[in-house]
């Protein structure tokens, strides 16, 4: 069998559950290869038995994982199984992922979720989830691959038993106003992201370009083209890896981004506090933070005032 594991990653904890899960799937599975999401096309997903897709929750589902499978041409009931990190708030990911793969024709075998740090500019340092994944997430990852891989066997001599209902759409309903409200929320909710060219040092840098989840920014052209406006990003999928990442303070957040996320300090924090006290009791989350020392006086980009607010190795070193 030849299993294809697809992920995107943008502070790598994706990248590193969908590392374990390929490496409990060589337990079981001939051939078990690793792509980003960037390197993947539909043409050579035909040469695999099974596919793996994961990625991180971004309200339900980031825009490029839900590019990749409304354009997906017809499955024909190619196996695939779905995997995702997250932080406090998981709910839509799977009742949203799940029946669009089925609807592009693919036959949903399995799905699993693990807890991940999260790095957003006005989020609390640290956060209730860092320590995620951990050593345990990694062991769980690595079952999970292998029976995915044993699972699509069986399914495929005839168990079709084996395939699991979709999800019932049951989100606890403070999680289902939060995610909603974020959903209608119009424009960038951390704020328009606007490049200063002057400040920017492009052809010696270009990780906006490389890193951008939408390819919405091409500093080779004339006019340079940035973000979802060409000419700032103002997307309401909630991205600032731009800002996150480049490296001399070229991109900003308007409005500034102290003023802008002061008044959102502390605002999530009764309702994070709530579903992460329930999540523990059932024994879905692990903490590695206290409760008390979460950070939510020293949101990320206070936390750390050097550009970059966090630093990626250049596109071409990473092995997938
Ligand atoms: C733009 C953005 C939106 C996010 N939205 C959610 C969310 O709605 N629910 C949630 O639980 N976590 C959310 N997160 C947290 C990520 O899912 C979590 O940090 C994940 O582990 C990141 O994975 P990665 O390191 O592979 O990028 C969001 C993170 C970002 C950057």
């Amino acid at each position: 069998m030849k299993v294809l594991i697809i992920y995107f990653s943008q502070s790598g904890n994706t990248k590193k559950i969908a590392h374990s899960i390929a490496e409990g799937a060589r337990g079981a599975a001939e051939v078990v290869d690793i792509k980003s999401i960037k390197h993947v096309n539909y043409e050579m997903m035909q040469d695999y038995d099974l596919i793996g897709l994961g990625s991180p929750v971004w309200k339900a589902d980031p825009p490029n994982i839900r590019r990749f499978y409304e354009n997906a041409p017809d499955q024909k009931g190619k196996h695939i199984f779905s995997f995702a990190t997250h932080g406090t708030m998981p709910g839509f990911y799977f009742p949203v992922v799940l029946p669009n793969l089925k609807k592009a024709g693919f036959t949903v075998i399995g799905s699993a979720r693990w807890y991940g740090n999260v790095v957003m500019p006005g989020m609390p340092e640290p956060y209730y989830t860092a320590g995620h994944p951990d050593e345990q997430d990694c062991e769980e990852a690595k079952e999970f691959g292998k029976e995915m891989v044993l699972r699509s066997r069986r399914i495929s001599a005839g168990e079709t038993g084996l395939i699991p209902p979709m999800p019932k759409n049951d989100i606890d309903p403070d999680q289902a106003v939060a995610i909603v409200n974020m959903l209608l929320e119009y424009g960038n909710p951390q704020g328009k992201i606007i490049r200063d060219p002057e400040k920017c040092i492009y052809p010696k840098c270009s990780c906006c370009m490389d890193y951008c989840t939408m390819d919405y920014i091409d500093l080779s052209c004339t006019p340079q083209k940035f973000g979802s406006e060409g000419c700032c990003c103002d997307d309401n999928h909630e991205c600032a890896w731009c800002f996150m990442i480049c490296p001399t303070g070229a991109i900003r957040l308007d409005p500034d981004v102290y003023e802008h996320i002061k008044p959102s300090i502390g605002v999530r924090k009764t309702l994070f506090e709530k579903i992460l006290n329930e999540a523990e009791e059932k024994g879905d989350f692990r903490r590695h933070v206290p409760a008390d020392e979460v950070g939510f006086n020293t949101p990320y980009v206070i936390a750390h005032q050097k550009h970059p607010y966090f630093r990626v190795p250049p596109m071409n070193q990473n092995e997938d």
